[in-house]
């Protein structure tokens, strides 16, 4: 099995990738693949960990070695925010990176499974399957938002709340990942019980989650840590889905369109990537609420990806 990372240097791509280099089944290649110049060391650094996968670094110009025949390629290139700034402020500069990146998939690994990190994901993702789209490749099942980071940040919020382990605590999270776009159903969290206000509170802090992030790093960018620990739990289960398990995971896919072209769901995964799309079951009055209310906000984002592929 081959897995590459592309955007290995920064700082989810490493965090990712040492996690990788420590679980990834052995036999596995890992190809580290960054514009900056210390790629090749980081390969070298993760190299001396004695664990059976094999590290290598490319550089610049070898994006097409680091992809050739990969079969799952985790995504997390591409500019990060500071304060102030909102994800879709990041499309100018990562629209093109994940466009280019996507359409270097397209010639060196058409099937591999995908996972977008790169934000803002409710539009990367859009560019990415329309660059697929356009070349023929396109196969829905095999390509996704990594929303793990909102799973993990519910869990934790709610386990904190409650006095709760939170590897106890199981958190569907829904539709896209920005802002009120990220909803938590709380109401489907088994063995606790909600206020009205806790409801209320929970769901502004797991939506903005992100930015506390990075106000607390204060333009040291955003969630590396916690989001490589996320992009790693996520790239495992696509592992064991390539090797004949069925995994239950949460991500942004093309579905059945019900709400939009892309929407954050329960899913199952297997050897052909999405295997089986899960219902997202009852809502409460307050969910469905705040669905409707951000659907428009989900279209637009993902209108935004669908005119770049156009245009460009
Ligand atoms: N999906 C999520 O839940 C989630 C969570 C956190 C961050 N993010 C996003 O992930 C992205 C990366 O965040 P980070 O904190 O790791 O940033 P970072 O600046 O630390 O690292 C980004 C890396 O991408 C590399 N890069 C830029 N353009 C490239 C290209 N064309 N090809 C290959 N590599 C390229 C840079 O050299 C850098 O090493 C950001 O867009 C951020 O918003 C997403
Ligand atoms: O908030 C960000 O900009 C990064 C990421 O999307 C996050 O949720 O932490």
């Amino acid at each position: 099995m081959k897995v590459a990372v592309l955007g290995a240097a920064g700082g989810i791509g490493q965090a990712l990738s040492l996690l990788l280099k420590l679980d990834l089944p052995a036999g596995t290649d890992l190809a580290l693949y960054d514009l900056a110049p210390v790629t090749p060391g980081v390969a070298v650094d993760l190299s001396h960990i004695p664990t059976a996968v094999t590290v290598t670094g490319y550089g610049k110009e070898d994006l097409n070695t680091a992809l050739k025949d990969a079969d799952i390629v985790m995504i997390p290139a591409g500019m990060p925010r500071k304060p102030g700034m909102d994800r879709s402020d990041l499309f100018n500069i990562n629209a093109g990176v994940v466009k280019t990146l996507a359409e270097a998939i397209v010639q060196q690994c058409p099937k591999a499974l995908v996972g977008i990190i790169t934000n803002p994901v409710n539009t990367t993702v859009a560019i990415a399957a329309d660059v697929f789209k356009k070349a023929g490749t396109y196969d829905a099942r095999r390509l996704f938002g990594v929303t793990t980071l909102d799973v993990i940040r519910a869990e934790t919020f709610i386990g904190q709340l409650k006095g709760k382990n939170p590897t106890d605590v199981h958190v569907p999270v829904i539709g896209g990942h920005s802002g009120t776009t990220i909803l938590p159903l709380l109401s489907q969290v088994a063995g606790v019980s909600f206020t009205d206000d806790e409801v209320a509170s929970l769901t502004t802090r797991i939506q903005n989650a992100g930015t506390e992030v990075v106000e607390a790093k204060a333009g040291g960018g955003s969630a590396t840590l916690s989001m490589g620990q996320a992009a790693a739990r996520f790239c495992l289960s696509l592992v064991k889905g390539l090797q004949g398990e069925a995994v239950n995971e949460y991500a942004y896919v093309e579905g059945d369109g019900e709400h939009a072209r892309f929407f954050a769901q329960p899913l199952v995964l297997g050897k052909n990537g999405v295997e089986k799309l899960l219902p997202i079951g009852e809502l409460s009055a307050f969910e469905q609420k705040a669905m409707n209310d951000m659907l428009p906000t989900l279209q637009g984002d993902i209108t935004l990806g669908e005119d770049f592929v156009k245009n460009n």
